[in-house]
């Protein structure tokens, strides 16, 4: 009896990452490299999954006595450029998919920034407000022993990113020095700087998204006191944009966060805004309720009509349903993933000008590495220091990605995905590839 032949799919198509939209979308991505860099079919192959990926059950005890089972990834998309390296994820809706996504990103990232580091990112299935202080303090101790057999600080080193924060670092770094028996501050970054942390390391992804604006204004000659600017997300990266565009005079005329939007056309004072979200009566330190402003409907305020669009919170936020709707000049991609490839195409054919996530957020690895450096030589840099190094890279890198851009006539995300994929195809290439 013949046998009806198989479909021939591919490898990213065929894995448990494809049921993934945002795992699909970076694969998406990367097969558009090819078409303007020179780069072995098989590399792009190879580098379509990640290199490994861990699945754990984190079983912990809950305030109320009961048992309570999380489940948590950490992907590690490469190991070839040094170290991998990115974020620990507390989010309900994470999956395998979305954290080997990010992990691809990260990789490119540590490329355009020339980091000695490869691409990973962890998560945990969890809504982070829902658990106690001693609840989260529990799940991050478990979860760092579950992945203990894969992690290291030349192996890979987490940091934060949504729903974790310098606390969780503290933990990972204690329950890491644990084991093995001294204090170990380089297996995470991020961690508070009594730890070993690094000075601007908070502010440094923020900072980053910052300078990236300032070039595209400049280069579109938009007076900075004349732009006004709309974020979504105000957690550790949309926070701070907000705050360092307010103080350049720019004026912040919306803003989210998972719990509303509010807006205010003559602008909100960002220094009385963080005194409203850090009352100890606001428990859920949302921008909501802030009396200088109004409330606006969630998807109203990526439909702003802006100068600046600063998506720093979910991925996937700016899309086919949405994007023709879109009313700013410049896009800068604070979140990872924040445009499909649908939307990307909208907002390009539209003019937008759109500073892609992996150039655009990539201020964070770049102090992290700083940190990493400081605690595996145990010498502390000053703030001045940490912050002109980190506008010293990210303007070169911008402007490395702006000229391939220009000379390939591509947009700056194809042109950064390219050089970010070109840096570790050729380490992988001199290195030798596969016997
Ligand atoms: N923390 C870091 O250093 C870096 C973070 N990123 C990316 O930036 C984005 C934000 O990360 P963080 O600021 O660290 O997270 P965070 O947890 O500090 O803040 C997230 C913010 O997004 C808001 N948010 C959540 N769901 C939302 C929704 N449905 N609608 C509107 N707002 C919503 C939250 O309320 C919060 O204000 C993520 O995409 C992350 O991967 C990228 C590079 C570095
Ligand atoms: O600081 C780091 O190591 C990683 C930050 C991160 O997760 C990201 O850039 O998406």
């Amino acid at each position: 009896m013949a046998v009806a032949p198989v479909p021939q799919r591919s490898i990213a198509e065929a894995s448990l990452f494809s049921a993934s939209p945002v795992y699909r979308m970076a694969c998406q991505q990367l097969e558009a490299v090819p078409n303007i860099i020179d780069v072995d079919p098989g590399i792009i192959l190879r580098l379509s999954l990640p290199k490994r990926s861990m699945i754990v059950n984190i079983p912990i005890r809950m305030d109320d006595g009961s048992t309570q089972c999380f489940v948590g990834y950490r992907v590690q998309h490469s190991l070839t450029s040094g170290a991998s390296k990115g974020g620990l994820r507390y989010n309900a809706q994470v999956d395998i998919g979305e954290v080997a996504a990010l992990a691809m990103w990260m990789s490119w990232k540590c490329g355009i920034m020339n980091l000695p580091f490869s691409g990973a990112k962890g998560g945990i299935a969890v809504d982070p407000a829902k658990l106690s202080r001693g609840e989260l303090e529990r799940l991050t101790r478990r979860y760092t022993e579950e992945i203990l057999s894969i992690i290291g600080p030349r192996i890979d080193v987490m940091a934060p990113d949504m729903g974790t924060d310098e606390q969780t670092m503290a933990w990972i770094m204690d329950t890491y020095s644990m084991k093995i028996g001294y204090a170990c501050p380089e297996i995470v970054t991020g961690k508070p700087v009594e730890l070993g942390g690094c000075v601007g390391r908070r502010e440094a992804t923020g900072r980053g998204v910052t300078y990236c604006i300032i070039e595209a204004l400049d280069e579109l000659k938009i007076p900075i006191t004349e732009a006004t600017a709309v974020v979504q997300g105000y957690g550790n990266v949309g926070s701070i944009v907000a705050q360092e565009l307010f103080q350049r005079g720019v004026k912040i005329i919306a803003l989210g966060d998972r719990y509303g939007s509010i807006r205010n056309e003559k602008g909100i004072d960002i220094h009385t805004l963080n005194k409203y979200v850090a009352l100890p009566s606001n428990e859920r330190k949302t921008i909501v309720g802030f009396s200088e402003a109004e409330p606006i409907k969630n998807e109203e305020l990526l439909t702003q009509p802006c100068t600046i669009l600063a998506p720093c919170a979910l991925e996937r936020v700016l899309n086919a349903e949405n994007a023709s709707k879109v009313q700013c000049k410049i896009l800068a991609e604070g979140a990872n993933g924040p445009t499909t490839p649908e939307a990307d195409k909208i907002l390009s054919d539209a003019g937008v000008y759109i500073i892609p996530d992996i150039l655009c957020n990539a201020g964070g690895v770049t102090v992290s590495y700083f940190e990493w450096v400081q605690d595996l030589q145990q010498y502390f840099w000053d703030e001045e220091q940490v912050n002109a190094k980190l506008k010293e890279l990210m303007l070169r890198s911008f402007r490395k990605v702006r000229k391939l851009a220009t000379e390939k006539k591509v947009s700056m995300r194809l042109a950064a995905l390219s050089l970010g994929v070109l840096k570790v195809a050729t380490e992988k290439q001199k290195r030798g590839l596969y016997p």
